[in-house]
C-alpha cells in the first residue's frame, strides 16, 4: 500500500477515461487505482448527471421528507427488509452498534425492463402517491448514475489487470439502490441518545458507492493514520468510494474505507441535511471469492468464499433491517 496521506479526496475527470485518448485513459486508471489502494475515495466530474436532474431530485425528495411521519409511514414495508420505499427514523444502525442513526431514507431499486428473469428476485418499487413526479426523476437519476458506475468499474477492472468489461455482466440489472437520505432536524438534542449520530462509522456493503453532493458538511473519511478527513465535494462532482464487496473480491487490495456523518454542533442540530448515495450492487449470484491475482505470499487470502446475495443478507441482519 502506498503510504501517502491524503488531506482531501483526489479529484478526477471521468471524461479522461471515456474520451478515447489512450494516454488520458491510462492516467485516469492509474490515479484511480492509487486512490483506491489508499484512501478508498475519489470525487469525479463529467459523470453524466446534469445540474437540473440533481436539483429536481433534491426538490422532490425534500417534499417527501417534509411530509408528516404518518404519511411517510404508508410507504414503509418492514417485510422488504428496507429494500424498497421508506425507512423510518432510527431504524438503521451501523454494524456492531445498537443506537439507530439520526436519519430517515427512501430506497429506489432496479427496474428490469428487458425480460431478464432476475426481475422476479426484486420487489417492485414503491412510489408515494402524493408525489407523482418522483418516479420519473428518481429512475432517470438511477440510470444515469448506474451508467457512470459501469464506467468506474471498467476503470477499476483495468487497474486490477482484468478485462475492461469484467464487471459489465455482473452489474447488468444488478441489485443497486438509490437512497435519498434526510438527516432530520433535532430541536432538543437532549431527546436523542447521547451516542446517536447522523451516520455512525461504517463501510458500505456494495461494490462501489456514487454519492451526489450533499446539502451540508458532515461526511468524513477515516485516513490510514486514524485522522478523520472531511469530504467536501464540489456541486458538479460525485464522490465514488469502494464498498466491502469490492474490497473482499480484491482481497483488500482496494480499500473500503470507514466513513461517517457527524452531527453539527449542538446549537445547530436543528439544521437538516440531505444526501443521495447510489449503492452499486451486482446481481446476487456474483461470486465474491478473492481474485487469485490478489493473493500471494505477502497477501494471504483474507475472506471466505461468498456470493453477493449471501453477503447482502448477512449485512441486512447486522444493520437491523432484516430479521434472522
Ligand atoms: O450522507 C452522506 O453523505 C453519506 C451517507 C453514507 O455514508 C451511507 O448512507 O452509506
Ligand atoms: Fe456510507
Amino acid at each position: 500500500m502506498s503510504e501517502k496521506l491524503y488531506d482531501e479526496v483526489p479529484s478526477l475527470d471521468l471524461a479522461d477515461f471515456t474520451s478515447g485518448n489512450s494516454a488520458k485513459k491510462q492516467a485516469f486508471v492509474d490515479a484511480l487505482g492509487q486512490a483506491y489502494n489508499n484512501i478508498g475515495f475519489v470525487a469525479i466530474k463529467n459523470h453524466g448527471l446534469s445540474e437540473a436532474q440533481t436539483q429536481k431530485l433534491y426538490a422532490t425528495i425534500q417534499k417527501f421528507f417534509l411530509m408528516s411521519d404518518d404519511i411517510k409511514q404508508k410507504y414503509e414495508v418492514p417485510e422488504l427488509a428496507g429494500q424498497r420505499g421508506y425507512i423510518g427514523k432510527g431504524k438503521e444502525h451501523a454494524k456492531g452498534r445498537k443506537t439507530g442513526d439520526l436519519k430517515e431514507f427512501y430506497h429506489v431499486g432496479q427496474e428490469v425492463t428487458d425480460g431478464d428473469p432476475i426481475k422476479s428476485e426484486y420487489p417492485d418499487n414503491i412510489w408515494p402517491e402524493e408525489l407523482p413526479e418522483m418516479e420519473e426523476i428518481a429512475l432517470e437519476v438511477y440510470k444515469t448514475i448506474e451508467a457512470a458506475g459501469i464506467k468506474m468499474l471498467q476503470a477499476i477492472a483495468l487497474y486490477l489487470g482484468l478485462p475492461e468489461h469484467y464487471f459489465d455482466n455482473k452489474v447488468k440489472n444488478g441489485n443497486s439502490i438509490l437512497r435519498p437520505i434526510h438527516y432530520f432536524p433535532i430541536e432538543n438534542p437532549d431527546e436523542v441518545p447521547d451516542d446517536a449520530v447522523r451516520a455512525a462509522e461504517h463501510g458500505d456493503i456494495n461494490l462501489i458507492t456514487l454519492l451526489m453532493g450533499a446539502s451540508a458538511d458532515g461526511l468524513q473519511v477515516l485516513r490510514n493514520d486514524g485522522k478523520w478527513i472531511p469530504i467536501t465535494a464540489l456541486p458538479e462532482q460525485l464522490v465514488v468510494n469502494v464498498g466491502d464487496m469490492l474490497s473482499r473480491h480484491t482481497n483488500n487490495k482496494l480499500k473500503s474505507t470507514i466513513h461517517r456523518v457527524v452531527n453539527p454542533p449542538r446549537a445547530l442540530m436543528k439544521n437538516r441535511r440531505f444526501s443521495i448515495p447510489f449503492f452499486m450492487h451486482p446481481r446476487s449470484d456474483m461470486d465474491l471469492t478473492c481474485l487469485e491475482s490478489c493473493i500471494d505470499a505477502d497477501h494471504p487470502k483474507l475472506y471466505e468464499d461468498i456470493t453477493a446475495g449471501e453477503f447482502l443478507n448477512e449485512r441486512l441482519i447486522e444493520l437491523g433491517l432484516k430479521k434472522k
